[in-house]
């Protein structure tokens, strides 16, 4: 079988050869932008010097997850993508997956090839993967990911996005077979986290992240290739007047979520105003968009991942200001116990996600296999 990453792009981009700090390319400053008075700190910059301070090896780990985005954020705007179904044959998923796309298994080697090249990162643990990968013994860090997330979307070029989050690896777990330790290291849980991001890929690229002080937005600037900082601090609003759900399966819901999500589209809830529904069907975007204006992003079923996709951004969310649960539980403080683990999904402004809440029932117990 071909390699996935030679059908993606008919002329791959080639990773950095060498160290990454020697071998970026410097920034154009002729190009007329409309920036000049703008801050242009780079993320990598930013990570390195200004806001992060997290050693070296977590920049040369950024820089190659940086890398990687840029990449996946070339190959889903690609002419290219049409006729890959056709080229590309696909792997058949397990039941605890959704059967993936070619962009899915082409992001996740993208990812994959970029965090080996890192030489930091001793396992990834990946939506696209039954199990975790390791990838080398002395690497400090264990990468969690849902490479393309929102994929089903994609043949519409609606917005999708890459979700992340870095622990430490657990040194205790060194004397174990790697099957076992690479799982283990994987099962962390949220309130573990070094580092999480997300990275949009919409209008503009976005690359949302935290490394514990706070979350940063960072946006690319296609005339140098730099992600530049352009939401430091990003403070969700502490209310929003925006709820984000997949109303179709409203008749599947809880009586309490029916309950809150009437009374404040009625304007009747603790802030008397009528809110809004936004529904992008791509949970990165919903996020993004939720974390500039607020408000509640969820989806009450069991569906959306515990180890890849619900502890970053919950992670993320908290370090803006905001709140991220299940219905019932902080979401960083549940200890994962399958890679794939589903959950319910809640997160948001403060004071909507504490009013949601209040209405106790709000999880959706009944499943049914919906087509889309
Ligand atoms: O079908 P629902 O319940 O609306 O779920 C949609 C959600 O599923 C997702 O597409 C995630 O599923 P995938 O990881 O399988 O793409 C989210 O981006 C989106 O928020």
């Amino acid at each position: 079988m071909p390699s996935p990453l030679s059908i993606g792009l008919s002329s791959p981009i080639l990773p950095p050869k060498h160290h990454p700090h020697s071998s970026r390319p410097s920034r154009q400053t002729t190009m007329a932008t409309p920036s000049s008075s703008w801050s242009s700190t780079s993320l990598i910059e930013y990570v390195g010097q200004g806001g992060g301070h997290v050693g070296d090896d977590l920049v040369l780990l950024f820089h190659h997850i940086e890398y990687a985005c840029k990449r996946i954020a070339a190959l889903v705007a690609s002419p290219y993508n049409s006729t890959l179904s056709k080229r590309m044959p696909l792997p058949s998923s397990s039941a605890d997956r959704d059967a993936p796309k070619p962009l899915d298994i082409l992001s996740n080697e993208i990812i994959l090839s970029s965090l080996r090249n890192s030489g930091k990162v001793a396992v990834m643990a990946s939506e696209e993967d039954d199990t975790p990968v390791w990838i080398s013994d002395d690497g400090p860090y264990v990468v969690v990911t849902d490479p393309l997330d929102g994929s089903r979307n994609i043949e519409a070029s609606i917005p999708t996005g890459t979700i992340f989050g870095i622990y430490k690896r657990l040194a205790e777990l060194d004397h174990l077979p790697k099957e076992e330790k690479a799982l283990l290291n994987s099962l962390q849980a949220g309130t573990r986290l070094v580092a999480a991001g997300y990275v949009l890929y919409s209008s503009a690229t976005i690359f949302c992240t935290s490394f514990g002080s706070g979350t940063h937005a960072f946006t690319l600037d296609h005339s140098t290739g730099d992600f530049i900082l352009t939401h430091p601090s990003l403070k969700i609003p502490p209310r929003g007047q925006i709820y984000s759900v997949n109303d179709a399966r409203y008749f599947d819901w809880p009586e309490g979520l029916r309950k809150y999500i009437d009374t404040v589209r009625q304007g009747k809830g603790r802030y008397p105003k009528k809110y809004s529904a936004r529904y992008i069907c791509s949970l990165v975007a919903d996020l993004h968009r939720t974390l500039l204006y607020g408000g509640v992003a969820m989806n009450p079923r069991d569906h959306l991942r515990l180890v890849y996709e619900a502890n970053p951004l919950s992670f993320l969310v908290e370090q803006a200001g905001g709140k991220g649960s299940d219905g019932k539980n902080r979401i960083l403080s549940i200890q994962p116990i399958k890679l794939h683990q589903r959950l319910p999904l809640f997160l948001g402004s403060l004071e909507d996600m504490d009013e949601l809440e209040s209405y106790g029932d709000v999880q959706q117990k009944v499943n049914p296999g919906y087509e889309v």
